[in-house]
């Protein structure tokens, strides 16, 4: 399937066991808020996903791309916004955006079209010449989601990417990332820990100590309840 397609994955540290048997869907297009609390198993799925540990069970395919069999075309399907930030602070916004589109290939005309795109798409262009050591951290992070635009994926995998912001700025990046998926068609999984971060029509994965306890939309797993409310309620059941 085109998306983002999880399958019986599993994965342990040794003896502790991180995921356990996690199965999923996004659709194309989908937006899916990825919610557990600390210690869940969200950055070891994100570190399976990303391949930066390879899976020993189960089956990860993003946008009809068999990971494990086909992990260069997988690879190149897919954005990352890691929760650590990973931009040079010395360099301007452009020239670290410049950097990343050299990597995938991308130079001169078609790397700059491309960049002013996803720069104007984040509010950011005005921005472009500064050094990154002197925005803000909200204007660093979108900095950050402009760049795993710019080689045009079809799913995007955040991974706590509001930690440490305002409140002002998560909501700006909340609302920017669920712009993304709507105009543009990508397909989006949000880690986080935030319900505040996550809209009653966003797909919901509530994770709790290595297992997917729920999946379905926000709105509908939530009922009359504040998503807060229920989320606190479904993982206390679990302890
Ligand atoms: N390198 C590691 N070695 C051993 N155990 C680990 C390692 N990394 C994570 N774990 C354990 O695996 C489990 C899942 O951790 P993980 O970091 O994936 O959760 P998380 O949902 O991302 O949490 P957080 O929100 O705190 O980042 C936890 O019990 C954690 O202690």
């Amino acid at each position: 399937m085109t998306g983002l397609s999880i399958c019986n994955l599993s994965y342990s540290y040794g003896t502790r066991r991180a995921l356990d048997d996690v199965s999923f869907d996004v659709g194309a297009g989908q937006f899916a808020a990825l919610l557990g609390p600390n210690g869940a198993g969200k950055s070891t799925l994100f570190s399976l996903l990303t391949r930066l540990f390879a899976a020993p069970d189960g089956r990860i395919e993003i946008d009809g791309h068999d990971l494990a069999r086909a992990p260069r075309a997988a690879l190149a399907r897919i954005g990352v916004v890691f929760q650590q930030p990973t931009l040079d602070l010395d360099l301007s916004v452009m020239r670290n955006l410049t950097y990343f589109a050299a990597l995938h290939g991308l130079s001169g005309r078609a790397a700059r079209s491309r960049i002013e795109a996803a720069l104007e798409r984040l509010g950011m262009a005005e921005r472009a010449h500064e050094r990154v050591r002197d925005l803000n951290g909200g204007h660093r992070r979108r900095t950050e989601i402009a760049r795993c635009l710019i080689h045009s994926p079809s799913v995007l995998l955040l991974d706590e990417p509001t930690v440490g912001l305002d409140a002002a700025s998560r909501k700006a990046i909340t609302d920017h990332v669920h712009d993304l998926s709507r105009d543009i068609g990508l397909t989006v999984l949000w880690a986080t820990h935030l319900t505040d971060e996550i809209k009653d029509d966003d797909r919901l994965l509530i994770l709790h100590r290595g297992r997917l306890l729920q999946n379905g939309f926000a709105g509908d797993l939530r009922g009359p309840l504040p998503l807060q409310e229920h989320f606190l309620m479904r993982t206390a059941e679990q302890r």
